[in-house]
């Protein structure tokens, strides 16, 4: 059994100043005996419009946010999932919504890059349209063996398509991360049922690390930060405020092993009449 922590905070578009909260959330999560630490989406900044996002992104290797967390990771021992932005080769007016894990020697061992962008246009809002600044990943990554098991790596609006985190726990996933910037509107209809849904159809354990508050003028987050167990308990929360917070669980795989032999729902899939998600 291991304690696990998830994180969140109202980012804006001063990095180093995310930079200085996302190190702190660590510390405090290590202070806490977390081995590992989730942290929101767009932690390095969420931006007023494109331009901004342009100017403000690095790639990996260039990231003085990234560096930095990477040094508290390996300062306080514990593992860190984060996403932020990074910078494309091919089309240089477009950059990667990029799911990253550090080890708790300070190395990036893994980096996702979001595949399903948030085009929206709602009644009344939101309407977001990620794609005219962000390039979609185009691979699944293998789970990847983490101190809590073996983690998933998706991001945010990923959560609605159930069919990455089924193959993803086809794989081997005992755990699935979301690391997230959901809207007011979407998050009060659908944030917990999605995540609790994933959980129980998967059996795994799901990390929401959220946003949460104001940005900027254009742009609020729902929060809501939570961890969610293989039988669909939300078992810690984070509160409502945007003072930088954490909240932690912990983590049992014997509790998991129980869950998938007692309810073997992976195994009663119908793939004779159905189509077999790999
Ligand atoms: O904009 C950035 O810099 C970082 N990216 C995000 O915050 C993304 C794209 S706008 N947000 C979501 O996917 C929210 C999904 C959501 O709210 C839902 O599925 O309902």
């Amino acid at each position: 059994m291991s304690v696990a922590a998830v994180g969140q905070f109202c980012a804006t578009s001063a990095v180093s100043l995310n930079k200085s909260i996302c190190r702190d959330l660590i510390s405090r999560a290590a202070n806490l005996g977390a081995k590992m630490i989730f942290l929101p989406e767009a932690s390095d900044f969420i931006s007023i419009n494109k331009q901004e996002t342009l100017s403000l992104t690095t790639t990996l290797e260039n990231s003085e946010f990234l560096l930095g967390l990477q040094e508290t990771a390996k300062k306080e021992n514990v593992w860190v999932s984060v996403g932020l932005h990074e910078s494309t080769s091919s089309i240089p007016s477009k950059v990667y919504n990029t799911h990253v894990i550090i080890n708790s020697q300070g190395n990036i061992i893994s980096k996702y890059r979001k595949i399903h962008l948030f085009n929206v246009d709602i009644e009344n809002g939101p309407r977001l349209m990620e794609s005219d600044s962000t390039l979609p990943g185009d691979e699944m990554l293998d789970p990847v063996q983490t101190p809590l098991g073996k983690l998933g790596l998706e991001t945010c609006y990923d959560m609605r398509f159930s069919e990455l985190s089924i193959a993803l726990t086809r794989r081997g996933a005992e755990l699935l991360a979301f690391p997230s910037a959901f809207t007011i509107k979407t998050g009060m209809a659908h944030w917990e049922i999605l995540l609790r849904a994933r959980a129980i159809e998967t059996q795994t354990y799901v990390f929401a690390a959220a946003q949460i508050g104001q940005h900027n003028e254009k742009r609020t987050s729902y929060g809501n930060s939570m961890i969610v167990d293989p039988w669909g308990t939300v078992l810690s929360k984070c509160n409502d405020s945007t003072i930088p917070s954490i909240a932690i669980a912990t983590i049992d795989l014997d509790y998991l092993k129980k869950i998938r032999a007692e309810m073997p729902v992976m195994n009663h899939r119908r793939n004779d009449i159905y189509p077999k998600i790999d």
